[in-house]
């Protein structure tokens, strides 16, 4: 039987045979908008489908063969086998760092499932064989591949606010000049900074970023939309710069990779690296991105606010919606922290408003039995029950409609009508949460993320983006952490922890 390994192989027992599932139902698939500019030089440089016959004896050596040439990360030497290396000169006062082995790894899965029916299983074969799969480590190395005195580093933050930016930028600054770097800039708005001959460069300094953490934000700006990689890559050569870092989600890291491949093939000597920001948490392989622990803890507020509103009032009922375009995790981690939520509804888990199992029905019975409720809905979810606009931002992300509000409306509606008196009270706290500061824990990551993304492209790696995996840093090759977007599985025991902590039923 022939098995097709892409980024998630799942098994399902359905005659034996092997369902290839290269992204959840419903998921965002990224496809990249320039596959012209692409290259595809390395090896691993994208996440291909290789049949794994699983009656060949030998198919788990040839599936871990296949993950380890997926995970390989491209560097220089792949583009320019001549690049000389040269002892790191990265150093701390205090005493000489140690540095990675090149050799070093990280586990990237660390749960052995003894069968496909375990809570939240992924499961490659059907007897769900245990296969290491590793990743590499991140870190300082020993040789680097750029003298300090040549690099003109870039930095630019693509997307939408996430709680962290400032400290990554500040980190990256720092751990330059550390190697010794003296020529950093950064790019303001986004890629747009590429394009807009309004938009100069900012020098950065350590002197420039000391205190930036301190507020959230970008410093440098941020936005959707803006020049093709070719302009980009154009502006790039004409600024002379050769390290490139790139904060920003899936779609930025799309744009980052096929920068990274246009450089290749106009024989540019380019470390291009990604550090993924997103408060969403959808990007694959992570135990989180920055930004979302401060978006859950944010998130307490509202939550809090909305449940005193709703204690307060003769059936008081609050609605509080939380971002997440398509994965929920925000709403989840923010439900089950406060502890005050009823109703928790996001993307991933279908619902109906109306009828004898709907949202609506039980938001009734909670009235008359627990005298207030509380909703917390992620912004992506129930978007079929809204009008489809059809419309799309400048990067070309769908625009959703908003579910808050129409439930708020029909929640109204709906106690009116069957005769039971409701005090509605919606709150959006979405930009006031992006908008803040990074917590202590979002700081360490970043500070952590900022000084890997500066490792990696000493050492040569480009193309490359850095994560936390099990508690340890990795890098990891763009395209398999874009492949689609992360979302909550139904399956997974913290949904199940979830519905636990509401006492919420199916809506279905
Ligand atoms: N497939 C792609 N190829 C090249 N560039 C892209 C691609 N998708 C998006 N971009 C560019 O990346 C930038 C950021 O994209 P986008 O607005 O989707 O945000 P994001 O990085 O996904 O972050 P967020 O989590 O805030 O949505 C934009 O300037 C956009 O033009
Ligand atoms: O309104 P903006 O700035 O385009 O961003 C909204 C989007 O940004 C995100 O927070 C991702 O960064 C999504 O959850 C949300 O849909
Ligand atoms: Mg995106």
């Amino acid at each position: 039987m022939d098995v097709l390994i892409s980024s998630t192989a799942i098994f399902t027992p359905l005659k034996n045979s092997v369902l290839v599932r290269p992204a959840p139902p419903g998921s965002l698939i990224l496809k990249p908008r320039f596959p012209e500019n692409s290259v595809g030089f390395h090896r691993g440089a994208a996440v291909r489908a290789t049949a794994i016959d699983l009656s060949d004896p030998e198919w788990k050596l040839k599936y871990q063969r296949d993950f380890e040439e997926r995970f390989s990360i491209p560097h220089i030497t792949d583009a320019f086998p001549d690049a000389k290396a040269i002892p790191s000169t990265f150093c701390l006062k205090m005493r000489s760092p140690s540095y990675i082995n090149n050799k070093d790894r990280v586990l990237l899965k660390v749960i052995n499932y003894s069968s496909p029916a375990s809570a939240g299983a992924v499961c490659i074969d059907p007897g769900c064989t245990w296969i290491e799969q590793w990743v590499q480590r991140a870190g300082p190395r020993e040789k680097i591949y750029f003298r300090p005195e040549e690099v003109k580093a870039a930095i630019v933050t693509c997307g939408g606010l996430c709680p962290g930016l400032n400290d990554v930028i500040r980190h990256i600054v720092i751990t330059l000049e550390i190697y010794g770097v003296k020529n950093v800039v950064g790019i303001p708005f986004g890629y747009r900074g590429f394009s807009d001959k309004n938009l100069p460069e900012i020098p950065l300094s350590r002197k420039v970023v000391q205190n930036i953490h301190l507020s959230g934000g970008s410093l440098l700006g941020v936005s959707r939309g803006g020049p093709t990689v070719m302009e980009i890559v154009d502006s790039m050569e004409s600024r002379g710069i050769n390290m490139l870092f790139v904060l920003g989600g899936n779609g930025t890291h799309a744009g980052a990779n096929a920068i990274h491949n246009e450089c290749i093939k106009r024989r540019m000597k380019v470390a291009v690296v990604g550090v993924p920001k997103t408060i969403d948490n959808d990007i694959l392989h992570m135990d989180k991105t920055f930004g979302f622990d401060t978006a859950v803890e944010e998130a307490q507020r509202a939550i809090n606010s909305a449940y005193i509103e709703a204690h307060s009032a003769y059936h008081g009922i609050g609605v509080v919606k939380l971002m997440g375009r398509s994965s929920g995790f925000i709403a989840m981690q923010a439900s089950l922290a406060s502890g005050q939520v009823d109703i928790c509804l996001i993307p991933e888990v279908p619902f109906n408003l109306h009828g004898p199992d709907g949202v609506l029905k039980h938001l009734k019975y909670l009235i008359e039995n627990k005298g207030s409720a509380v909703i917390c809905v992620a912004e992506g979810a129930g978007q079929s029950f809204l009008e489809n606009t059809n419309a799309k931002d400048a990067s070309g992300n769908k625009v959703l409609g908003d579910i808050g509000v129409h439930i708020q409306q029909e929640t109204k509606k709906y106690f009116k009508e069957v005769g039971v008196s409701a005090d509605v009270k919606y709150i959006d706290p979405t930009y006031m949460i992006r908008a803040v500061r990074a917590n202590a824990s979002d700081g360490i990551l970043c500070t952590v993320l900022g000084q890997n993304a500066v490792h990696g492209a000493f050492a040569g790696y480009s193309g490359i983006t850095v994560g936390i995996i099990n508690n340890h840093y990795a890098y990891l090759p763009i395209p398999e952490v874009i492949a689609y977007a992360k979302s909550v599985d139904p399956n997974s025991r913290m949904w199940h922890r979830c519905l636990t902590s509401t006492g919420q039923p199916d809506f279905l």
